[in-house]
Order: structure tokens, then sequence, then C-alpha cells
């Protein structure tokens, strides 16, 4: 196995009590009409409706060289889905961000290229807010976020979940990795702050369908955990939902249904996810689907394993 994808994927941890974000959403309207002041972006705070809220804090740059990269690791239960992520979220600063010093970012975010580059720009409240839009939907708006390596069946559990829901009256949309490259994120390559600056992007688009009511089936190998982390920080507690498909680069490599990892083994694909670039595996994520034996469960088992999850949580309440 290769440098990159030797080191067996961490288990994910229960550390205990924390929430899953601060950074909740901006607040809904009430149904009630009344106009309201503009509100300049310089007033926001970061406890709620802040610059994090609006996607505005850029992530720090990181190296890709960090632990917790993928490899098979040894067969246990082959799908498991975690009660609460509250049980298991790791150390907070106070802005809310996994492990990340807001005067860091802050200083972060005069250098970085993601720095909101208009000023003079306001926020404007609308009559109908989520609560809104959820209750005419009869459900919960939420981001079930699919990571793992090329090959190890997000597209087909995006498809598979998006379509189970359809039949069951639930509005979903899936935001596909391949599909977003090819229009909204074309001008994206497979460089880090490539695939940083398409997670960033994606995320925003996210919470904007969580806002609308809808689950948001979002399907991308995203392999930097900082990455997925701030995509998780733009989410109100518990409706980020990450979904880690741990399947051993050996399967999918013997998958392999477009002929990328042959490309990347005969080197002409360079810094393909597993075989040179890392991919970094989730340390808390709320469900982990493995293989067990080299045989992965059914696509429907899949499914169903999430569905249960959102049931669960009230994410599919009449
Ligand atoms: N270098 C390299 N590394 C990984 N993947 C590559 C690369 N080059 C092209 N592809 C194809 O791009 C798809 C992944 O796009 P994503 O947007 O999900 O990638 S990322 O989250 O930004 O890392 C991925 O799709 P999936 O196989 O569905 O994962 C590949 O088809
Ligand atoms: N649960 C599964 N069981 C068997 N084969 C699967 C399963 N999920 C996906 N596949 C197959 O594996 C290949 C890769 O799946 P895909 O969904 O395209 O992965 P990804 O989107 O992660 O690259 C496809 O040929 C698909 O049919």
């Amino acid at each position: 196995m290769e440098a990159a994808a030797a080191a067996a994927a961490p288990r994910p941890r229960a550390t205990g009590g924390l929430t899953a974000s601060t950074a909740g959403p901006h607040r809904a309207c009430s149904s009630s009409w009344r106009p309201r002041q503009p509100r300049a972006a310089s007033s926001f705070s970061s406890s709620g409706g802040g610059p994090a809220d609006l996607g505005l804090l850029p992530r720090l740059r990181h190296s890709p060289s960090s632990a917790g990269r993928i490899a098979g690791g040894a067969p246990p239960p082959p799908v498991r889905a975690r009660d609460s992520r509250a049980e298991c979220a790791g150390p907070r600063s106070s802005a809310g961000h996994v492990g990340v010093n807001l005067e860091g970012e802050n200083r972060a975010l005069e250098m970085s290229s993601t720095v909101p580059k208009s000023s003079n720009i306001f926020w404007h409240d609308c009559p109908v807010g989520k609560t809104d839009r959820q209750n005419l939907l009869k459900q919960k708006g939420c981001v079930v976020w699919i990571t793992g390596l090329s090959g190890s069946g997000k597209s087909t559990l995006a498809c598979t979940l998006g379509r189970e829901l359809h039949t069951r009256g639930k509005l979903a949309y899936v935001l596909d990795g391949d599909n977003l490259r090819h229009g909204l994120n074309k001008d994206l390559g497979f460089a880090a702050e490539d695939r940083a600056e398409n997670i960033r992007r994606v995320g925003e688009v996210a919470k904007l369908f969580a806002d609308a009511g809808l689950v948001c089936i979002a399907s991308f190998i995203s392999p930097y955990r900082r990455d997925r982390e701030s995509c998780r920080a733009l989410l109100s507690d518990g409706s980020f939902i990450e979904v880690f498909l741990n399947m051993s680069l050996e399967l999918c490599e013997a998958r392999d249904p477009k002929g990328l990892y042959k490309l990347a083994r005969a080197g002409k694909i360079k810094g393909f996810t597993g075989i040179d670039d890392p991919y970094e595996a989730p340390l808390n994520c709320e469900i982990e689907i493995k293989e067990v034996d080299g045989v992965c469960p059914s696509p429907s088992d899949m499914a169903t394993q999430v569905i249960t999850y959102l049931e669960e949580k009230g994410f599919l309440h009449e």
C-alpha cells in the first residue's frame, strides 16, 4: 500500500459533551412581515449571524501531511451510526470552530484569498423563514455529507438515498463532486488549495439548500478534515451529518470504474487521492459504513442506514 494511504483510518472517538457547532443559523424570519433595518456586515457577532455564519471566515491553509490517512483497517461491523455527534465532538474554540483559534482566523482573514472583496454589504431578512419552509415541506433541512475515496460508492449512495427520500415524499437534492466540477467549480483542479475552495463553495451551497428546507446530499471526496469541519461549522447543531464510506484502497482500486486509479498508478494522473495525495479519515463522523472481508453493504442497505438516522433525529418528521 502506498505511503499516502498506509496509516489505518483513525476510529471515530467519543470525547463527550460538546455541541456540534455554536455557529448557529441565520435567524429565521417570523411569518408576520415587518420592515427591518438592514444590518451592516460589521455588526455581526461571532456567536451567531456573524461572518462565520455567512461563510466569510476563511479556513487556514493546512498541510496535507497530517495523520489520519486511509487504509482498509480491520473488519468491524459493516455499518455503524452514532447516536449523537454531541457525544463525540472535538475541542472547540469560543467561536465554535474545531481546533481553530479565532484570532488566528482573523489574521488569516486579512491574508487569505477568500477574504470578502466587498465592503458596505448588508444582510437582508425575509418574511418567510426556514421554519416556514420546513413546515411546508414537513421535513427539516440538513446536509448529509458523504466522504470517501474515489470509487468508495459516494455517488451510488447519494443517488440511492436521493431516490429513496423522493419515494417517501421528501425533498432532497444531490450535489456531486464530478457534476459540480462541470459548472460552479470548473475553474478548480485538484491541488490542495483548489480542493479546499471546492469544498468551501459546496459547503456554502449545501447550507443554502438546508436553509431552503431540503435534505442536501453532498457527495465529495473532501479529503481534508479541516475543510469538512469548516462545512460542519456552517450548519446548526446536528444538521450536518457526515457519512464516511470507509472502503479500503484495495476495494476502490479493484472497482476503478473510470480507470483513474490505473492512470494514477501509471503516473499519468498526479496527486490522486489515496495514491499520491492524502485522505484524512473523519474522527467523529455520525455514520461510518465499512466493508467486511472485502464486501461492502449493498447500496440499498447503506441508504437505509442513513434514512434510519434521519428518521431517528427527526429530519423526516410529518
Ligand atoms: N487527482 C484526483 N484525485 C481525486 N479525484 C480525481 C482526481 N482527478 C480527477 N478526479 C475525479 O474527480 C472526482 C472527485 O471530485 P471531488 O470534487 O469530489 O474532489 S475533492 O473533494 O475536491 O477532492 C473523482 O470522482 P469520484 O471517483 O466520484 O470520487 C474523480 O473522478
Ligand atoms: N454498495 C456497493 N456495492 C457494490 N458496488 C458498489 C457499491 N457502491 C458502489 N458500487 C460500485 O462501485 C463503483 C464506484 O461507485 P461510485 O458510486 O461511482 O463511487 P464514488 O462516487 O465514490 O467514486 C461503481 O461501479 C458502483 O457501481
